[in-house]
């Protein structure tokens, strides 16, 4: 199905840090340039040299942020490092409009403000084969140092929990093997059925203990 009530879903990606999100959306706007598109989010953080205003970021002041949360703007929202980041509905509308799927690629605090809204998404949780695979990941992916690998384990642990929720998401994909992976994330952005992964929760738990 590539178009009517399901394409006009946007699809929220979730997921550990180093379980993939990156590598798989990458695939897909690489695959199919004209389907599916980012929202541009806001942030009062000041931007960085050649980031352009409505392309990077909407890059707006704190007053101007706070005063479209208080009227309901955004979707979500998070403070990081004493900067505000929010997707708003206004953002999300644009692409909807547009006729490509919007794509949201959020962590699980953002996954549940999103949950109390009627934006009515379709969630995709990617999960890691394993804890052990996951630090290998990080590790490898060369970005972290060795504190912030553990602290994204800890939070990896965290996300899991959530996603043993019954109904947290409509469909999890484990990230084993890369090109099977896509083709799961494939269906699932475009729409197609797929039998979801069962979560290798109790083996990710205990090789955390
Ligand atoms: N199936 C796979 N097999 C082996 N390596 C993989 C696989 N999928 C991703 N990787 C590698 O794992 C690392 C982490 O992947 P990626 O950066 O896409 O994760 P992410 O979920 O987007 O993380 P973050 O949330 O921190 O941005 C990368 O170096 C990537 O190349």
């Amino acid at each position: 199905m590539i178009s009517g009530p399901y394409w006009a879903r946007p699809l929220v990606l979730s997921g550990p840090s180093g379980s993939g999100k990156s590598t798989l959306l990458r695939r897909l706007f690489d695959d199919h340039p004209a389907r599916f598109a980012f929202s541009v989010s806001h942030t009062t953080r000041a931007p960085r040299p050649g980031e352009v205003n409505g392309v990077q970021y909407h890059f707006v002041s704190r007053e101007d942020f706070v005063s479209l949360l208080n009227q309901g703007g955004f979707v979500e929202h998070a403070e990081f490092s004493g900067n505000l980041y929010g997707t708003s509905k206004q953002a999300i509308d644009t692409i909807v409009e547009s006729g490509k799927r919007c794509i949201l690629d959020i962590e699980v605090q953002g996954v549940r403000q999103v949950k109390n809204t009627n934006l009515n998404p379709i969630y995709c949780f990617i999960a890691p084969p394993s804890l052990s695979t996951l630090r290998d990941r990080l590790i490898g992916r060369g970005t972290e140092t060795t504190a912030a690998v553990e602290k994204r384990l800890k939070t990896a642990l965290l996300e899991i929990d959530y996603a043993k929720i019954p109904g947290a998401h409509d469909h999890i994909i484990i990230n084993d093997d890369l090109n099977r992976a896509y083709e799961l994330f494939q269906s699932v952005a475009f729409g197609n059925p797929i039998s979801s992964d069962k979560l290798p929760l109790d083996s990710l738990e205990s090789e955390a203990s």
